[in-house]
């Protein structure tokens, strides 16, 4: 969802959002929201979003601690949202780095929507790909140590189906599209491991500007290319 700053400059608002009634990430929220009603009429049922990546902590204390204050009041909006919608919430990232606020109210979030299922909108936030990949490997090699261990198994070989199982992508399957706003071309760290068949569709719109002909633009694009993914998945199943 990039190119929230630049919209905020252009729209002349401030940081913490005081100036013109809106705050440098609330017009990114509703664009948000619009396009996980638009992914909704289009019958895309998995939406995930990247908010906040662990090297976002790196920005000025005084960015990061706004961001955070923010997301926690759109944490509280999302609630009236998302049931409105039916939306399934899920986290996806090292939710041990927020602070125990903003966790708790992310799990809340969570199991207060687990009910719901017209689409699940996973939300990556103090999340890096590799610092997941890491995390899975990890929790892998330590539940095949406790296996081994109390004898429950006796191949020491870790499957890639076990590694996928603790990601915390695990919560959605992998993505068809990767939309970049903000005219870049990088993943930037975020699903570096299920985007292995994804098309990839950056835009220069900013992310707070995003409607609805730039999503069927790129699901038009993925389109034209889906039978090659879809088969490369499919192959890599049957493997
Ligand atoms: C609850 C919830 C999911 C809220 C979403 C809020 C939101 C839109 C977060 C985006 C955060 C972010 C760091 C975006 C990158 O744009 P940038 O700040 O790097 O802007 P730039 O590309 O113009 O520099």
């Amino acid at each position: 969802m990039d190119g929230n700053r630049r919209y905020a400059k252009k729209q002349k608002l401030s940081h913490d959002g005081a100036a013109g009634g809106g705050g440098r990430y609330d017009a990114g929220f509703w664009a948000l929201m619009v396009m996980l009603l638009y992914c909704q009429e289009l019958g895309v049922k998995y939406i995930t979003a990247y908010a906040f990546s662990i090297d976002n902590f790196k920005r000025k204390p005084e960015e990061v601690e706004s961001l955070m204050t923010s997301m926690l009041e759109k944490f509280h909006l999302l609630d009236i949202l998302v049931k409105l919608l039916a939306v399934r919430v899920h986290f996806a990232g090292n939710l041990e780095l927020l602070s125990n606020e903003l966790r708790a109210s992310a799990m809340e979030l969570t199991e207060a929507t687990a009910a719901y299922s017209k689409s699940v909108l996973t939300i990556c936030i103090a999340y890096t790909s590799r610092d997941e990949i890491l995390h899975a490997v990890r929790e892998s090699c330590e539940q095949k140590r406790i296996d081994l261990e109390f004898g429950n198994d006796d191949d020491d070989e870790i499957k890639l189906m076990k590694v996928e199982k603790n990601m915390y992508m695990a919560v959605a399957p992998d993505p068809d599209i990767i939309i970049r706003t903000g005219g870049e071309n990088r993943l930037s760290n975020f699903l570096l491991w299920q985007s292995c068949w994804s098309h990839l569709h950056s835009m220069w719109v900013l992310w707070p500007e995003i409607g609805v002909w730039n999503l069927v633009f790129a699901i038009l694009n993925f389109q034209r290319n889906k039978t090659y993914c879809l088969d490369m998945k499919k192959k890599e199943k049957e493997l």
